[in-house]
């Protein structure tokens, strides 16, 4: 028989402290029926892991989030990578793994590099205290990340609300979907109008995107949807993944000195606070046959909402998993995914938060929480609204 629960993993109380519900989810077997939303929960990592593997069974082709694109509107059209299957996913796959790839970021390390230093500088020249919620953790991808993508200056500012909907919308129309509902239509079209060949600059992953298209290798019309899927994808998730990485770092002093002494952990750290904090906490998925779990049968068409950060929490695959340890090898963590539809920004925002962290650890010999912080709600993301920081 299948467990079930009336639990709602996108109230307040689940939002503000997750922890507790996933640890029941876990508890209560591989599958748990959610009856509020009529969907099928799994927490555990052995049961998160497989569904990721299995894009046959367990679908993105129908959203990725509790609306099944086979019933009802998707909000936007749909993203080529994220929310479809193969045949349709392999081109803009092949051609955005291609300009993401490790070696066409090196052209960029020193010019992050470089960004990072001049914002560390010119925070401490200013003081000892600050929010690091704003004055690291968005100002820094906010300085590069557009640059990078080719976008104008203009209108940048929407790029977080954009996002913050977009994460929102995976869950149900609830009231964070609902207080920002009115803004949609406008970010939407603004996001929309950045994704266009003229207006994009020469050089950045944006034109590469198009010049793939000349190629022959996706569409024409393909492409501005896989600019698209940047922009949507590549800036709440590492704001807030930076966010929870200086977290971690001012709440564990020990491993900030350890990272000063060796800055090539900053890599494994940000990786190791993925996997404590996982960002991106929740995706579904939609069953394209009865598919059995466990001993559950979960039926075809039904919506299956993976936990990312409760499989990265599961004391069956994790020594002390609520433990954020700099000795830990993370890999395997979930906190980008796993399988087909892996995060392919991955390297982006390592890239990312190896500049921050060095610019900073060359810095400041201690860094510390100086006060009350404060959790931002998301459906989707763990976020912080706020980070009182005091370096040292
Ligand atoms: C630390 C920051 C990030 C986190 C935690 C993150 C997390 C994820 C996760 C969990 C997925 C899998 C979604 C699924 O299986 O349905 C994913 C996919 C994706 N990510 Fe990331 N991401 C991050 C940064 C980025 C960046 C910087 C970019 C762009 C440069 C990006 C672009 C994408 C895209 C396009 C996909 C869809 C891939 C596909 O469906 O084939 N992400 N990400
Ligand atoms: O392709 C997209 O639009 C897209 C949007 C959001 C994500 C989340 C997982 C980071 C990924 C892709």
């Amino acid at each position: 028989l299948l467990p079930t629960s009336d639990a709602d993993p996108f109230g307040p109380e689940v939002l503000e402290d997750p922890l507790p519900f996933h640890a029941d989810l876990r508890d209560a077997g591989p599958v748990v029926h959610l009856s509020r939303y009529d969907v099928y929960a799994m927490g555990r990592y052995e049961h998160v892991h497989a569904a990721l593997r299995d894009w046959q069974g367990f679908q993105s082709g129908a959203g990725v989030g509790l609306s099944n694109f086979r019933t009802e509107p998707p909000w936007r059209p749909p993203s080529l990578l994220l929310e479809s299957d193969p045949p349709r996913h392999d081109a803009p796959r092949r051609v955005l793994a291609g300009i993401l790839a490790p070696r066409e970021l090196r052209r960029l390390r020193e010019r992050w590099s470089a960004v990072a230093d001049e914002l560390v500088d010119a925070l401490l020249a200013a003081g000892d205290e600050f929010d690091a919620v704003p004055k690291l953790a968005e100002a820094f991808p906010l300085r590069v990340f557009p640059d990078a993508v080719g976008i104008p200056d203009e209108g940048r500012e929407n790029l977080l609300p954009y996002g913050d909907f977009l994460f929102n919308a995976f869950g149900p129309h609830n009231d964070l979907v609902a207080a920002a509902a009115h803004r949609a239509p406008e970010l939407g079209a603004w996001v929309n109008a950045q994704c266009a060949r003229d207006v994009l600059a020469p050089d950045g992953f944006g034109a590469r995107i198009w010049a793939a298209a000349d190629r022959g290798e996706i569409t024409a019309e393909q492409a501005p949807l896989v600019v698209r899927s940047l922009l949507s994808a590549g800036v709440d998730t590492t704001v807030q993944a930076l966010a929870t990485v200086l977290h971690a770092f001012a709440t564990h002093p020990e491993h900030w000195r350890r990272l000063r002494a060796e800055p090539q952990l900053a890599r494994v750290a940000f990786d190791e606070a993925i996997r404590w904090g996982s960002p991106v906490q929740t995706f579904f998925r939609t069953a394209t046959t009865d598919v059995r779990v466990g001993d559950a049968v979960i039926p075809d068409g039904k919506k299956i909402l993976m936990f990312l950060a409760s499989a990265n929490h599961d004391p069956r695959r994790w020594t002390d998993p609520e433990a954020f340890d700099l000795s830990r090898d993370p890999s395997g963590h979930l906190g980008f995914g796993f399988g087909i539809h892996q995060c392919v920004g991955q390297h982006v925002a390592r890239l990312e938060a190896e500049c921050l962290l060095d610019a900073l650890a060359r810095r400041v010999a201690t860094i510390e929480i100086a006060g009350p912080t404060r959790r931002h709600h998301n459906n989707t993301m763990r976020a912080w609204g706020s980070l009182p920081m005091r370096v040292g």
